[in-house]
């Protein structure tokens, strides 16, 4: 796309005229011919002053269209600009930069890439209720799900398929029908959360892979964060139970040589693979290729990325690097390099040989460029987002702007859940802890998932709602990156069993989490980004159930949240309040919980400063030690390791105090933990 035409005045000084004229006598000739070329303009336009309908040609084509009688003045100023124009001779450069060319820029389009501006549109947004599904829609009316599966679904309690689903499912099994060189086209799926989008992935690569004799790793399937990895295995693990395909879930959460074991044996010097379908993180995914022998990509059939604008989006230890050397023996590499093959022989060669690439996200629309980093093969892209693409006639122009002012708008436009309904509730900032305490008793919300911007906020508000709920039967917990991955499975189990009423969470929970029948999803803090609020509030309204997101705003906070919905085409919705004297009504039980929150901050920074004294004491004691016991000095790799392995136990410590509040009034006993990191330290270095 070109954002700037800059004119290079080249031709005639390139020209000089042969016989006796100089260089001086030809800048003469090119001088005139600019003056007369002005006088000529200045012409022009004192002629179109008369006529009172001044010809706009150099005026971008909405400046240029007719001008109506309600706005005269625009009539009569844009004739006088550019007879000022005049007044300086042209030169017949653009300058860039200067302002008065600067007016007469054309307004820079978008242009999409193809495949962005033609998606395919899925139909049927709006989830029907299962009574209302007509018999033909049952699954097992379908003839493209095989019997297995359909056993499989109605297990899991599903009885009719999704839009998405309908879409997708039909379209990949017909795309993998087809003959050698056929190479299905890898596709991009934007559907809003909840839609399910899981399922859409899932039901054809598990039967595709059915039939297979060979126990291989045939699809990946890649997920940014470990719980919504283990989401993902169960349903994959679901559908398989009919078939004799073996699923392995790899992630931050199991041993590493656990998993190992899972994934790959050893026979008679041979390494054999033991799971067709890997699901993973990108870290567990990175560690397994370089420590696992054995583990072999050569034979993907599929590659899945979900939440794939998150992904893109992350570095994860450059995942996909290592992924592409694990990946095929091809001359034309998976995700980077030469292009996708564009002849016949170059299709040919390359059939069967690279994964067939499957991208789900709600949100892919923000900028899939990013996704051109994966190489997609022809990608094809299905989504919700419902505009049309634009239809441009011979000369380029759009046909029809009045009737489809949207046209063409993928990019930059999400959609959240029809079921979801959004409110806000305005509130200070001093205030913001009771105001959710008295929505949540208002609406008596049994089951939500309350957001904040970060792990520290996530923990204090816990603490504060804690004891603001002590006399009440709401009970609310944290979810926070902040906590063990145990820890945190433990508040997910606790919270669908109904044990806890509230979670309190960070955003790294945001996306994917499934958990059924949440009454609201409260954002405490403002998202600082438009895509974490569609995650965030798709918490709810899932699978066609009905939803409800609450935003909590300060007066400051409303203008800019506002805006940041606007630009993706949405409202604040309805506002709901709670009663105004709150503030009096919990005044004991708020300051008694603000005064918690002060003690144990306070505490908390006592508690560090001394383990830091506490540590670097140790460091000196030990450097003493060293130095009586051995008779040379230490030399400065050896000070510099035992620097490094005192940090490392300092970090570590300060770690467990902020991811166990709930220990903290155990006696912490680092004495025992840092000697032994020491001396085993100074082991390795004596060996
Ligand atoms: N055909 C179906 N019938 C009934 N329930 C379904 C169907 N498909 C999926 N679900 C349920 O809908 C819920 C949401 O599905 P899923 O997690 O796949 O959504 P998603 O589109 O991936 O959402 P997100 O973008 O938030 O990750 C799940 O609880 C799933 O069991």
């Amino acid at each position: 796309m070109e954002l700037f035409t800059v004119n290079r005045y080249t031709e005639d000084l390139k020209k000089p005229k042969t016989g006796t004229q100089d260089t001086t006598n030809n800048e003469d000739e090119i001088l005139q011919k600019l003056l007369q070329k002005a006088a000529k303009r200045k012409r022009k336009h004192k002629e179109s002053e008369v006529i009172e309908a001044p010809v706009q040609e150099d005026l971008a084509p909405e400046e240029a269209e007719p001008q109506t009688k309600e706005e005269p003045v625009e009539v009569l100023e844009k004739p006088q600009e550019l007879v000022e124009e005049q007044d300086v001779p042209s030169n017949d450069f653009q300058v860039l930069g200067d302002d008065g060319s600067a007016a007469k820029k054309k307004k820079v389009e978008m242009q999409l890439p193809s495949w962005l501006a033609h998606p395919t549109i899925i139909e049927g947004g709006i989830l029907q209720p299962e009574e209302e599904i007509p018999a033909s829609e049952a699954i097992d009316q379908l003839d493209y799900l095989e019997k297995t599966t359909c056993l499989a679904l109605k297990q899991m309690k599903i009885k009719r398929l999704f839009p998405v689903q309908r879409q997708v499912i039909p379209w990949i099994l017909e795309a993998h029908a087809k003959p050698a060189p056929f190479r299905p086209r890898d596709i991009c799926v934007s559907a809003p959360t909840g839609s399910g989008k899981t399922l859409a992935f899932a039901i054809p690569i598990v039967q595709l892979l059915s039939q297979r004799v060979e126990c291989k790793v045939r699809a990946l399937i890649v997920l940014p964060v470990a719980e919504l990895a283990l989401q993902v295995y169960r349903v994959i693990s679901a559908l398989c139970s009919k078939t004799e395909l073996e699923v392995c879930l790899l992630s931050k959460q199991h041993k590493l040589e656990d998993e190992q074991e899972k994934l790959v044996e050893l026979y008679k010097g041979k390494y054999y693979s033991k799971v067709d379908i890997v699901v993973t993180t990108p870290g567990r995914l990175v560690d397994h290729l370089h420590a696992t022998k054995g583990f072999c990509l050569k034979n993907l059939k599929f590659l899945i990325i979900d939440e794939a604008d998150r992904i893109m989006d992350a570095v994860f230890q450059n995942w996909l690097y290592h992924l592409d050397s694990h990946v095929k023996e091809t001359t034309d590499q998976l995700l980077a390099g030469t292009q996708a093959p564009l002849c016949y022989a170059e299709l040919q060669s390359s059939f069967g040989k690279q994964p067939h690439k499957l991208l789900f996200s709600a949100t892919l629309s923000q900028d899939p460029e990013k996704l051109q980093n994966l190489r997609l093969f022809q990608p094809r892209l299905f989504t919700t987002v419902f505009t049309m693409p634009v239809i441009k006639d011979v000369n380029g122009d759009d046909t029809n702007p009045e009737t489809n002012p949207d046209q063409g708008q993928f990019v930059g436009k999400y959609t959240t859940p029809a079921e979801l309904t959004e409110q806000f509730c305005v509130t200070e900032l001093r205030l913001k802890p009771l105001t959710l305490f008295a929505l949540v008793e208002k609406y008596q919300w049994k089951r939500f998932l309350c957001f904040t911007n970060s792990t520290v906020q996530a923990s204090r508000l816990t603490f504060v709602m804690t004891s603001l709920f002590e006399r009440t039967t709401t009970k609310v917990a944290e979810l926070s990156g902040n906590l063990s991955a145990r820890a945190r499975k433990q508040a997910l189990q606790d919270f669908a069993a109904g044990k806890i009423n509230g979670l309190i969470c960070s955003d790294a929970l945001a996306r994917g989490i499934d958990v059924a029948d949440i009454d609201v999803v409260l954002s405490y803090e403002v998202p600082r980004h438009i895509k974490t609020h569609i995650h965030r509030v798709g918490r709810t309204a899932r699978a066609g159930k009905k939803g409800t997101a609450v935003t909590l705003l300060t007066e400051q906070e409303q203008v800019a949240f506002k805006k940041l919905l606007n630009d993706v085409g949405k409202g604040l919705g309805e506002e709901i309040n709670v009663s105004p004297d709150i503030e009096i009504q919990y005044a004991a039980s708020y300051k008694h919980a603000l005064n918690h929150l002060r003690n144990r901050q306070q505490k908390e920074k006592g508690n560090k400063a001394a383990l830091k004294k506490r540590v670097a004491n140790q460091a000196m004691m030990h450097k003493k030690q060293e130095n009586l016991v051995t008779d040379r000095p230490l030399t400065l790799m050896e000070k510099l390791q035992i620097k490094a392995s005192v940090n490392q136990a300092e970090v570590l410590s300060k770690k467990q105090d902020e991811t166990k509040p709930q220990n903290r009034k155990t006696k912490p006993q680092p004495k025992k933990t840092k000697k032994q990191l020491i001396a085993k330290k100074l082991m390795n270095i004596e060996n």
